[in-house]
């Protein structure tokens, strides 16, 4: 099969169900971030810090363009589908599945997890509440999206799994968006 990118907000669970379902896939995992970290040799902090984000987002666009289309699963950044043609590359490539959530939870999650996001650090929640907004659209044209309110990760993993299944068995994904994604600011 062709690879599963995985797309959506920081905090939405892509490193986490992707790690998950690569392995129910039997799949090879990658992780865009650790990936830009491990090429680059510096974290994404430091790439931040001292090259400043534009160059981060030339580094993020050549990592996609270098991982495998076929028989991988791949957790990109909270904003590769934003990016450089990023999305239309993986829409043609691959299958681009969006995690979706509501935002105080997502927000919560990568604000508290003790993984150092400089966009997190860097912006208040009122504009970390934009920056989604603004990325809603690129998101919402997925191949399809699963909800990820009050699941756990496996089981966001065995949907995306069954959500496959169907296609392969020549079903055609259901409307796009489960629109929970549009939810008040809370
Ligand atoms: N469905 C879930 N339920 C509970 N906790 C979750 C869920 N998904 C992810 N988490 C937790 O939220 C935190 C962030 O998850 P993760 O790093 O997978 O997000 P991400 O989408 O990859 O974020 P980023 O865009 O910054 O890479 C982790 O601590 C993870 O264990
Ligand atoms: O949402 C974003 O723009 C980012 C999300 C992270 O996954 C990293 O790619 C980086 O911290 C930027
Ligand atoms: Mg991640």
């Amino acid at each position: 099969m062709e690879t599963i990118y995985l797309i959506g907000f920081m905090g939405a669970g892509k490193t986490t169900v992707g790690k998950i379902l690569a392995d129910l896939l039997g799949y090879s995992f990658y992780d865009l971030d650790e990936y830009i970290e491990k090429t680059a040799a510096q974290s994404i902090p430091e790439i931040f810090a001292e090259k400043g984000e534009a160059h981060f987002r030339l580094l993020e666009a050549r990592a996609l363009r270098s991982l495998p289309v076929r028989q991988a699963v791949v957790a990109t950044g909270g904003g590769t589908a934003a990016g450089r043609g990023n999305l239309s590359y993986m829409l043609e490539k691959g299958l681009v599945v969006h995690l979706a959530g509501d935002f105080s939870r997502m927000y919560a999650r990568a604000a508290g997890d003790g993984r150092e996001r400089p966009l997190i650090a860097a912006k208040s929640r009122e504009e970390c509440f934009r920056l989604y907004q603004s990325r809603l659209p690129f998101y919402r044209k997925a191949h399809f999206s699963v909800d990820t309110t009050d699941r756990s990760p496996a089981e966001i993993a065995r949907t995306i799994l069954e959500r496959l299944k169907e296609r392969e068995n020549g079903k055609t994904f259901p409307e796009k968006a489960e629109r929970k994604d549009e939810r008040e600011y809370e």
